[in-house]
């Protein structure tokens, strides 16, 4: 079966390995497998966005980020409406087949993901293997679920409010310390130590946060938060399954929640988060779900927020699921 397919490819991503493995090695398969294919690379962050957002404007059926997790949420951002950047005069660096205002109906298109990030976790979730030509066939049969999309409204200092999607994990404390660290770096020491390294200077400065939390319509709560991951898909930090029971279809997030503790103890516990087993740990781990998350920071805390790997922006934030909102290529059992 033929169909429109845009493939938005981030040259940087890995380590700036992806350009070079995008010309010699799945262009070539790209323009074998599909007729009807077209693809740009983006020059900044934030423009895969935008192009995703075109790409649905145009009328695409399917649109496929190629890149890590940043890519990612870029792209899921554009889909939904919320490009992070406007942009003009790029339509000549699109290759391939062009299609023009063909969306009337503005229907959102199929969403895909090549993997070729530093640590690509969302697609752990979906079944996509990190091998090429696998993941090319899977984009070819063309299979879907309907996921889930968590959304973070946040208002900023200037009273303006602003929102970013993301299809995998968010958070806030030191996970987005860590996302903030891993994106200052120049992730040389590749995948996992990227992530190793800017996990291990978190748990050493051991900051924690004063926040008030408050789950759905519950009571709000204070708490000395450590770190809280707001979970739709199951892994992140380049492998770590934090969260097993996450479902990307169930309409809730799984919630880890964990409050303050010395460095010593957090240090000894960061293992079981590589497992998603907090067996015995109830009294620093609280496990739940929940549709909508509340973070207000207390005491003039700085709390930085964690979107699919990113950090967008600062506390407050109110997290909340959109249920099945977006087709993606998957290949569940
Ligand atoms: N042409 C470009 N030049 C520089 N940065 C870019 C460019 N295009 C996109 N970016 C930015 O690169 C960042 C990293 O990309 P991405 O997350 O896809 O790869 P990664 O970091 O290698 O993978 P992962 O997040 O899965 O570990 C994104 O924040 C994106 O905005």
């Amino acid at each position: 079966m033929q169909f429109t397919i845009f493939f938005i490819v981030n040259p940087n991503a890995n380590s700036g390995k992806t350009k070079l493995n995008w010309v010699k090695k799945t262009l070539p398969l790209i323009q074998h497998n599909f007729e009807q294919a077209a693809w740009i690379f983006t020059e900044k962050e934030k423009e895969a966005s935008f192009y995703a957002f075109y790409a649905k404007k145009c009328g695409y059926k399917t649109v496929v980020a190629v890149g890590g997790d940043g890519t990612v949420n870029e792209v899921v951002n554009g889909l939904l409406g919320n490009p992070l950047v406007f942009l003009e005069d790029f339509q000549h660096r699109i290759h391939g087949y062009l299609l023009l205002d063909n969306n009337i109906e503005n229907n959102i298109p199929t969403f895909a993901c090549l993997p070729m990030g530093t640590g690509s976790d969302f697609i752990r979730s979906l079944g996509i293997p990190i091998q090429l030509n696998k993941a090319i066939h899977i984009l070819k049969n063309n299979k879907s679920i309907y996921c889930d999309v968590g959304v973070i409204e946040n208002i900023d200092v200037t009273n303006s409010k602003n929102i970013r999607y993301f299809i995998n994990i968010g958070g806030a404390g030191a996970s987005g310390e860590v996302a903030q660290r891993v994106n200052l770096s120049h992730k040389r020491l590749g995948k996992n130590g990227t992530y190793i390294f800017a996990a291990v200077q978190t748990l050493l400065k051991n900051n924690h946060f004063p926040v008030q939390i408050t789950y759905d319509d519950e009571a709000p709560f204070e708490i000395d938060l450590r770190v809280i991951f707001i979970c739709n898909g199951r892994y992140c930090g380049g492998g770590m399954e934090v969260s097993p029971y996450s479902q990307l279809n169930n309409g809730f997030f799984q919630i880890i929640q964990v409050r303050e503790m010395n460095k010593l103890k957090s240090i000894y516990l960061t293992k079981r988060l590589y497992s998603g087993n907090f067996s015995g740990l109830e009294k620093d781990f609280i496990l739940r779900t929940a549709k909508k998350i509340k973070i207000i920071p207390l005491k003039n805390s700085l709390i930085p927020i964690e979107c699919d790997g990113e950090q967008p922006f600062f506390a407050p934030v109110i997290f909340s699921i959109q249920a099945q909102k977006l087709n993606v290529i998957a290949d569940l059992k």
